[in-house]
């Protein structure tokens, strides 16, 4: 079967400036890199901090031009300049996202916004669909005309979830949530997306540093060591047997998370 998101050979390299400019040099933030987002299945990308996570998926997400290799959406090349169905079907929630939030705006303005943007949702009431998905992700939608700072952290994290889910995408790409929440509302958001993937038949591209999270999300990982995939397969396997040594480190670091998987 095609997968739904697919890169082949991706490789991005950044300039490093030097002391001197005639002694610049490069960092290869992300080499040679393979990966498949199965039908039905969700993956986590997981590496120690500076592995190339962040960078891969802006390569995936289009946001940036690889050096080499290709990315394809359901079978079709997308690039910056031409994303195909990537920006209709690929809802975001980028890193510490309620803060990403526009304080200006309501609420309601800010998750009419994407409905307002694509195609399709002309003929939709886009006041009752933002009801609607602040209501899925537990907040009342009596208060959608506030503006993100009358919400606590944890709130607007849920905010920047019903944004991203709005469109109703097949595929939420995920960095590093909820990371600036307090342990229990992290628990929480965690409890939520994995409802929300399962009644929606929401497939999970999630970037984290919490094993416990990616193990609890998603059915497969991909482990990232100096830009490549040192290893990579179905989540239990590769955390039961890790042969990789940066998935060793990995789970060494958290454990073996042997609580996550009771
Ligand atoms: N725009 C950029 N310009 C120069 N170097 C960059 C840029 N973006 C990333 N890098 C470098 O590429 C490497 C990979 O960075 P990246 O942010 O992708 O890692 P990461 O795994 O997401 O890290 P973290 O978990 O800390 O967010 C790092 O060495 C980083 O310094």
């Amino acid at each position: 079967m095609t997968p739904v998101l697919e890169a082949a050979g991706l490789r991005r390299t950044y300039p490093v400036p030097g002391p001197r400019p005639w002694r610049r040099s490069t960092r290869e933030a992300v080499v040679d890199v393979d990966l498949a987002l199965e039908p039905e299945r969700s993956l986590a990308l997981v590496g120690e901090s500076g592995a190339g996570k962040s960078t891969l998926l802006r390569l995936l997400l289009a946001l940036e031009v690889p050096d080499g290799g290709s990315v394809r959406f359901r079978g079709a090349a997308v690039t910056p300049r031409d994303p195909g169905r990537l920006r209709h079907d690929v809802g975001v929630v980028v890193q510490d996202a309620g803060s990403s939030l526009d304080p200006r705006a309501t609420v309601r303005t800010s998750l009419r916004e994407p409905l307002e943007c694509l195609d399709g949702w002309a003929d939709v009431d886009h006041d009752a669909r933002v009801d609607e998905l602040l209501a899925a992700v537990g907040l009342d939608p009596e208060q959608a005309d506030r503006r993100p700072h009358q919400f606590s952290g944890g709130q607007r994290q849920r905010i920047a979830l019903a944004r991203a889910l709005i469109a109703n995408p097949s595929v939420l790409v995920v960095d590093e949530p909820f990371s600036a929440v307090d342990p229990a509302t992290r628990a929480h958001l965690v409890d939520l997306l994995g409802t929300l993937a399962r009644r929606s038949r929401l497939q999970l591209l999630l970037v984290t540093h919490d094993l416990g999270v990616a193990d609890r999300l998603c059915d497969d990982v991909v482990v990232l060591a100096h830009g490549r995939v040192a290893e990579a397969g179905p989540i239990a396997d590769v955390f039961a047997r890790p042969r990789s040594t940066a998935a060793q480190d990995l789970l060494g670091a958290v454990g073996r998370l042997p609580e996550v998987r009771a």
